[in-house]
């Protein structure tokens, strides 16, 4: 066996029921949960694909203004059943290592010392929380399938669905993708938004946790129900504007609006698929990324430089897919087509039957110049009057939710303390909620 290389028969059997222990974690969220000199946590590394995966020692030490460098991250070596990080001193367990240090007030290397562990956070689940029941389709990592979790001490019971991903199969930058759009999800709490309970990252498949909305993809649902009246349609996209105005008010870009990224259930749309979305108000996309052409605004097919307008034309788009039963944009074109006609001004016409108003602001959403389009609060007061759906106080219905996730999550956490040894955190209400 080589130096660094885990045995598989010590993985589960002792680490894993340490608080400190918070299986793949990539050091992405580690910065953003130690927050104090000396915090500590293990983890085990992302595989890189025919790489033997190591556990990590991650420590903030001389943090000054959250510097990302500020956390060292030790390898912990192991070889014939020893482990170390120096080779002056090996243990027979990573719990006695971690003692030794911590207890003896010794320093690991250049006066970095360890002074309290940093337990799971309440996003951070167990998969045996979590029964994986039928396949809801094929995702960018693997299935995503419906299931329902348990939060053990309220014995309460919620449906799920939930991403899969089997780290085996995906190289470092799509564990580090799926690990951030976890990171985006565990930032948004709004009605018109799917719900993030969290992620199980001790065990492969990784699951990305989130609410199960009844009817999936909008635009299958589109497509299966083409007798929807003009006002339902509407208040549809009434609701992805609200979806929209509050990304953007993070700020955010969601850099992927279509009907396929949004889920209709209980009368509402959800906006979904966050893994393209970024903070900020802009961003300028890598050379030679696919992108979603058909959705994608005339000045980003250009420069590939993305702003809220961009989002603001793909929801144009949206509009478009939303009265025309859920088909393809732009019938008949290939995306080269697309690319040439939108990039010449071609746009497909607005729906003849939706209100004039509405035929302006869809036209208005995919304008050639940027500064010409509505904002999200624009479109949403237009649909609002539009429809005369009230607004309902957002913030209000976010902040019972998130109190309500906080108080079974709560329970679930005080029941691993049972079980597990180690300091416990009080888990935060997650930010923007
Ligand atoms: N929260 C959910 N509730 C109900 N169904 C869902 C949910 N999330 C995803 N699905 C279903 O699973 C399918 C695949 O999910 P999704 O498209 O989000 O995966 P993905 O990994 O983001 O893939 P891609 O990036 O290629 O779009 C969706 O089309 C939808 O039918």
């Amino acid at each position: 066996m080589s130096v660094n290389s885990v045995p598989s028969n010590l993985i589960s059997a002792t680490i894993e029921k340490e608080s400190f222990y918070h299986g793949l974690m990539p050091r992405e969220d580690v910065r953003l949960i130690l927050d104090k000199n000396g915090q500590f946590l293990v983890r085990m590394s992302e595989p890189k694909q025919g790489e033997p995966r190591s556990y990590i020692l991650s420590v903030l030490y001389n943090n000054k203004l959250d510097d990302f460098n500020a956390v060292k991250h030790f390898v912990i070596n192991c070889q014939q059943r020893k482990y170390f990080i120096n080779t002056n001193v090996s243990f027979s367990t990573i719990q006695d290592m971690i003692a030794y240090y911590q207890k003896g007030n010794i320093e690991i290397q250049d006066g970095c010392k360890l002074v309290s562990s940093v337990s799971r956070q309440f996003w951070e689940l167990d998969h045996e929380m979590i029964t994986i029941q039928a396949k809801l389709g094929e995702g960018a990592f693997g299935e995503v399938a419906a299931g329902t979790m348990n939060f053990k001490r309220r014995g309460k019971t919620v449906k799920v669905a939930v991403k899969q991903a089997k780290a085996e199969k995906l190289d470092k930058e799509q564990i580090k993708c799926f690990m951030a759009e976890a990171r985006t999800m565990r930032k948004l709490g709004h009605q018109n938004v799917v719900k993030f309970y969290g992620v199980a990252v001790m065990q492969e498949p990784l699951y990305l946790v989130m609410e199960l909305v009844s009817n999936g993809a909008l635009d299958s649902y589109l497509k299966k129900n083409e007798d929807l009246s003009m006002e339902k349609r509407i208040e549809m996209l009434l609701q992805v504007a609200w979806g929209l105005e509050y990304i953007h008010g993070k700020p955010m870009l969601h850099r992927d609006i279509a009907a396929r990224n949004c889920l209709y259930g209980d009368g509402k749309v959800k906006i979904s698929d966050f893994g393209l979305t970024r903070n900020g108000t802009f961003y300028q996309v890598k050379p030679n990324t696919k992108a979603p052409i058909r959705w994608l605004a005339v000045e980003t097919i250009k420069t590939m430089i993305c702003s809220q307008k961009t989002d603001i034309w793909s929801y144009g788009i949206l509009c478009w897919e939303v009265f025309n039963n859920g088909a393809e944009p732009y019938p008949g074109m290939t995306p080269a087509d697309v690319a040439q006609q939108v990039s010449s001004g071609y746009r497909m016409p607005p729906h003849p039957l939706a209100p004039l108003e509405v035929q302006t602001l869809t036209t208005r959403c995919c304008a050639e110049n940027p500064n010409d389009r509505p904002t999200a609060p624009e479109v949403a007061q237009i649909l609002q009057r539009v429809t005369g759906v009230h607004r309902p106080n957002f913030a209000a219905i976010a902040k019972k939710e998130a109190e309500e996730l906080l108080l079974m999550n709560t329970a679930t956490m005080k029941n691993y303390s049972h079980r597990r040894k180690g300091t416990q955190r009080k888990p935060c209400v997650p930010r923007g909620m």
